[in-house]
């Protein structure tokens, strides 16, 4: 039976026709992911929220090269491999369910000469944290990841571990459903939030956080 992970509307535009593989030109490289909507759920498709996110990363406004980022819930790993392409040191992470597959696309699509500066590793948010550097990342991005109720307090304290004060987290979010705004409220309480980008074709939104100072103890 095919998994229907939730809302017949929510699907990609790109990938409607349960495309087999789709190509992608970011970087100045051809990037070709295999994407699998029936067997794979959610993880195995290219969301349109990654799409923008690679648009907006490639216009030049946050800084890639030798700097660390980590991406939650990367699905097949187009943001990712497209911030390695920019120059970064990569860490792209998701549930172990969808590591298989994201390792096969890095593998196709990062040349052995960056393949150092990538890995792909098991992140469900919330849990086992201490294997991730506390505040060790200068970019923490994120595409379609804010859409399930339940999982916000664990991402919240994901982003939370993730990040210093100079980290930059960037997300990219389709707003659906009230709730998905009450996510950006909640993560207000610890961020800075402001929205970057909006991509009006896709309606995705761009979304930078930093983490407020806190308050030295008196
Ligand atoms: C809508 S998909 C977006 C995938 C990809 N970022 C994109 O935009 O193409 C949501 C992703 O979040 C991941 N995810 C959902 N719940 C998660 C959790 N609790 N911990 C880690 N990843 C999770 C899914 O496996 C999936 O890859």
């Amino acid at each position: 039976m095919a998994l229907v992970p939730y809302d017949e509307n929510l699907l990609p535009s790109l990938v409607k026709l349960h495309a087999a593989s789709s190509d992608f030109r970011f970087a100045e490289r051809s990037i070709r992911l295999a994407q699998d909507w029936r067997g794979g759920g959610v993880a195995a498709v290219v969301w349109d929220a990654a799409v923008v996110m690679c648009m907006y990363l490639e216009l030049g406004h946050v800084n890639l090269k030798n700097r660390t980022a980590i991406e939650l819930g990367a699905g097949t790993g187009l943001v990712g491999i497209v911030a390695a392409l920019l120059g970064a040191d990569v860490t792209i992470t998701d549930r172990s369910l969808a590591l298989k597959f994201l390792e096969a696309n890095v593998k196709e699509n990062i040349p052995s000469d960056l393949q150092g500066a990538v890995r792909v590793s098991e992140l469900t948010w919330g849990e086992s944290l201490e294997r991730y550097a506390s505040g060790g990342y200068d970019l923490v991005l994120g595409a379609d990841i804010v859409y399930l109720e339940e999982t916000f307090p664990a991402l919240l304290r994901t982003l939370d571990h993730l990040s210093s004060e100079n980290t930059e987290v960037l997300l990219a979010c389709r707003i659906r459903y009230e709730r998905d705004e009450r996510f950006l409220s909640m993560l207000g309480n610890r961020f800075s939030v402001q929205e970057v980008y909006y991509d009006s074709e896709r309606d995705v939104h761009i979304y930078s956080a930093v983490k407020k100072k806190t308050k030295p103890e008196l």
